[in-house]
């Protein structure tokens, strides 16, 4: 009975197909874009935007409507105000918000298929014009944004960059999807620095101002995140094939145009993998698919950049290159040792920016590649030591003009020779449930981290990683 019940219930309960002009219509407030892609031709609809351009000529009034719903190709709604329906519109000026009830009709302009005629223009809140920093016409750039950062989507430029960026978002799943991982969410509290390299944000008690009283995280010391990777290790002893796409905490006093606060990472993390070459042909994989999705559904986003001459130089690489360079930390370091301005490069020092540039422009002739077997004390505990005992199973991929895109490592799955690094490094008991995870069969896995805001500037060839995450949190800088 309460079966039958429930399929009645939920048989009707199931939306009805509506046609899709009227289902978008009446679910969501009605977009440009709707209006462009449905041509609702007649019927009286609402509108709610922005005034980009008001222009009065004898008998009409000309709107420019934006509600940054529209790819960059078509720029905005221009909407036709009758003088004898509108005698006057004084109080609207550019940046205002309004709301204007019209119809679509067909046009008899010859440049023009269709315009729009507004009924009735409401007028929701005036703009602070004369302070606005968007004037009509302004030549917006990327540093004259970035003053703005709560304000800069009003700009159809940070419009082409943070849709963009959504596909990337998207592009990213929908990758995953289809290799049939699962998606985990790592937290964002933790009490072990994962890195080791000292750069994690300590939560710090603070006194609350209505009871006076210090507040602790539970007693304990807890940590912002600095890579989900030791969670997400559990997830593919779990699952297989796991990934995670979280902001990440980094309290790094680096002002460089490459380094942020918090940047969001995608973390990949795969049970059953032994060879660091399967690792780097799933990355490269990676990597060519989603920015090949993205170079695909952003084609006038990426028009709209280069309107404004910025250019990805080094997409082709990401988009037609199968396999990229692969050299050993051993063969960069004679490389280095070989140029005039690196021959004092001492044994065991890690690469500096300069070190990564010298190696992709001079050496690679500004080729993408990887550099593989890092020294073990350059790198963290958890890497895969290699036979040779004094080298690990790790990778950095370095990208012209960014240098360090990605690193990535097998990771070390034997519990003896685990146990000892970790009793080594008196880590041991911070980390027992990590340790766990080889103490009751764990299994060989490997992964890589991918910070989404550097792809994101070898995908459009933005040079500095603040244009493209809408609130950049950077040394000393946490505005909006
Ligand atoms: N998941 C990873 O391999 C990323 C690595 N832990 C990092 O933070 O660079």
């Amino acid at each position: 009975m309460l079966h039958c019940f429930l399929l009645r219930h939920l048989r009707y309960s199931t939306p009805k197909p509506l046609s899709s002009f009227r289902r978008s219509h009446s679910l969501y407030p009605l977009t440009i874009r709707e209006i462009f892609e449905q041509k609702p031709l007649n019927q009286s609809v609402n509108l709610t935007g922005y005034l980009l351009n008001i222009r009065k000529q004898k008998t009409h009034y000309f709107l420019d409507l934006f509600d940054g719903s529209l790819t960059n190709n078509q720029k905005h709604l221009q909407v036709v105000a009758p003088l004898n329906a509108h005698p006057s519109l004084p109080h609207l000026t550019y940046g205002c918000s309004v709301n204007i009830q019209g119809k679509l009709i067909p046009s008899d302009h010859p440049k023009q298929e269709y315009e729009f005629i507004a009924e009735q223009i409401k007028l929701i809140n005036s703009c602070d014009a004369s302070n606005y920093p968007f004037k009509p016409k302004s030549n917006e750039t990327l540093v004259t944004l970035r003053q703005d950062e709560h304000l800069r989507l009003r700009s159809k430029l940070s419009q082409a960059i943070f849709r963009l960026r959504s596909q990337l978002m998207y592009s990213i799943h929908e990758y995953f999807q289809e290799q049939r991982f699962i998606q985990i969410q790592t937290p964002c509290l933790t009490r072990n620095d994962c890195e080791g390299g000292g750069e994690t944000f300590r939560i710090q008690p603070y006194k609350s101002r209505t009871t006076g009283k210090d507040k602790e995280y539970f007693d304990t010391q807890v940590y912002l995140t600095v890579s989900g990777q030791l969670h997400l290790e559990t997830a593919a002893n779990g699952f297989g094939r796991v990934y995670t796409l979280n902001p990440t905490f980094r309290a790094d006093k680096n002002f460089s145009r490459f380094h942020l606060a918090e940047f969001w990472m995608l973390e990949v993390e795969v049970a059953g993998l032994t060879q660091l070459d399967k690792l780097l042909d799933i990355y490269v994989h990676l990597l060519r698919t989603v920015a090949g999705q993205v170079h695909k559904k952003c084609s006038e986003e990426y028009k709209h950049l280069l309107t404004h001459n910025i250019q990805p130089k080094y997409l082709e690489q990401l988009l037609n290159q199968t396999e990229f360079p692969r050299i050993t930390y051993q063969q960069a370091v004679e490389y280095l040792r070989k140029s005039a301005d690196f021959h004092q490069f001492s044994d065991n020092d890690d690469f500096t920016r300069a070190h990564e540039h010298y190696l992709c422009e001079t050496v690679m002739n500004n080729q993408a590649f990887f550099i593989i077997n890092y020294p073990k004390k350059l790198k963290p505990f958890y890497m895969l030591v290699n036979e040779d005992e004094s080298t690990v199973a790790n990778f950095d991929f370095i990208f012209p003009s960014i240098g360090e895109l990605s690193g990535g490592s097998l990771r070390e799955h034997r519990y003896e020779q685990f146990k000892l690094c970790l009793d080594e490094l008196d880590i041991t008991r911070d980390l027992q449930w990590y340790l766990d995870l080889r103490r009751f069969g764990g299994l060989p896995t490997g992964g890589f981290g991918l910070g989404i805001e550097r792809f994101l500037m070898a995908l459009t060839g933005i040079d500095n990683v603040r244009d493209v995450i809408l609130f950049p949190r950077y040394y000393r800088h946490c505005d909006a």
